[in-house]
């Protein structure tokens, strides 16, 4: 595969509603997108950092800065690069796992969309179709938050996550249980907002037969999350801590976790996701799908993701509507609960050219 060069593009994108979390209210999306040409096809990746540092310590400026200064660069240095090259042409370079992600997935693609595969069956997905979650942010009110969750429960969610932090948690948790009774599968994720010093006060969320709490503590403590994990019935889930197959193995081994959000972004990559997927298959932890407000280009591969044989619970693969009144592909729509696994060659969508052009705030080619 003979690669020409990298479009870097960003989309301004508004929010169907204000996502509120522990580190702060989204209104609107700053995404950038990666298109990665070669002589027979184009690929799109998706880089998932959010335009300030508060999720993670990457941020879409820093992304365009590492791609276009060392990371592109780097590739046009390589001869024959594919898809399964990209990370180790990468490897050098110390983080920057979203930017590295973006790369990979559009040379990945790129290459698929070359040979006619889907990603899904180069991935090792087993089903056509998968099973969602929704994400629900942190709310003005409690009757607010259960108006929004009925809202959701009626479009077909099978699993519903709720944002806490300090002073909305157990109150909204068990409002839903009382309105929405004891069969509904039910998460909560705090984006690092507790510490270890709230685990009594975290213990009280046992009484509610959560699936899982997910990333209570900071992203750097391990050692905290196994302390909080032993004194706690609920199972521990790791969102931001978990990095690599490296660090989702020490995670696993010291008792930190018995459940993994995984995040391609987040990782460095689809095949990375795989690495870790295969890693949890092997100790019995379960795994789903985590999402970053992706548009449907990111939406496509991590629906593909989501249908490997590990990921046994409901991820947060929700419908294109969930976040967006357009999106810039064809829109995933929710049916009975499930999203269908793109079909076509590549991550199975391509953006709609007239949304692309309607919301492209900057772009820049970079050939090799
Ligand atoms: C669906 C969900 O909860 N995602 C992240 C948090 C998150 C929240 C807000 C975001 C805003 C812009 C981009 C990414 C974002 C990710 C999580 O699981 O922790
Ligand atoms: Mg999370």
């Amino acid at each position: 595969m003979k690669l020409t060069g990298f479009e870097l593009r960003r989309i301004g994108l508004p929010l169907a509603a204000p996502f509120r979390t522990s580190f702060g209210t989204q209104t609107h999306r700053d995404i950038l997108l990666v298109r990665a040409v070669t002589g027979d096809a184009e690929g799109w990746g998706e880089c998932v950092t959010l335009p300030d540092p508060l999720y993670s310590e990457e941020y879409v400026d820093g992304a365009v800065d590492v791609l276009t200064r060392f990371l592109i660069p780097a590739l046009a240095g390589a001869d024959d690069v594919d898809g399964a090259r990209v990370a180790t042409v990468l490897a050098p370079f110390k983080g920057h796992r979203m930017a590295k992600a973006a790369l990979e997935m559009a040379v990945l693609d790129a290459e698929l969309k070359e040979l006619g595969r889907p990603l899904a069956r180069e991935l090792g997905a087993v089903h056509p179709r998968v099973p969602c979650g929704v994400s629900v942010g942190i709310m003005d009110s409690v009757p607010q938050l259960l108006d929004a969750v009925g809202g959701y429960l009626e479009q077909g969610y099978v699993r519903v996550k709720l944002k806490i932090e300090p002073g909305w948690d157990v109150a909204p948790v068990r409002a839903v249980r009382n309105r929405f009774g004891g069969e509904v599968l039910l998460q909560v994720d705090a984006n690092t907002a507790y510490t270890l010093a709230d685990a009594r006060h975290l213990a009280q969320l046992d009484a509610f037969d959560l699936l899982l709490i997910e990333q209570p503590l900071e992203e750097d403590d391990i050692l905290g999350h196994a302390q909080l994990a032993r004194q706690l019935s609920t199972p521990v889930c790791l969102d931001e801590s978990i990095t690599s197959a490296r660090t989702a193995a020490a995670a696993i081994s010291l008792g930190a976790c018995s459940v993994i959000n995984i995040k391609p972004g987040r990782v460095g990559g689809y095949l990375e996701a795989r690495r870790i997927h295969d890693l949890c298959v092997a100790h019995g932890v379960a795994v789903w799908c985590g999402g970053m407000l992706e548009t449907g280009i990111g939406r496509a591969a991590n629906v593909a993701l989501a249908a490997l044989p590990g990921f046994t619970l409901p991820g947060d693969t929700s419908a294109s509507d969930r976040y967006y009144r357009t999106d810039i592909t064809s829109p995933f729509v929710l049916d009975d609960g499930y999203l269908d696994v793109p079909a076509g060659a590549g991550i199975g969508v391509e953006p709609l050219a007239e949304e692309l052009d309607a919301t492209t705030t900057w772009t820049q080619w970079i050939p090799l």
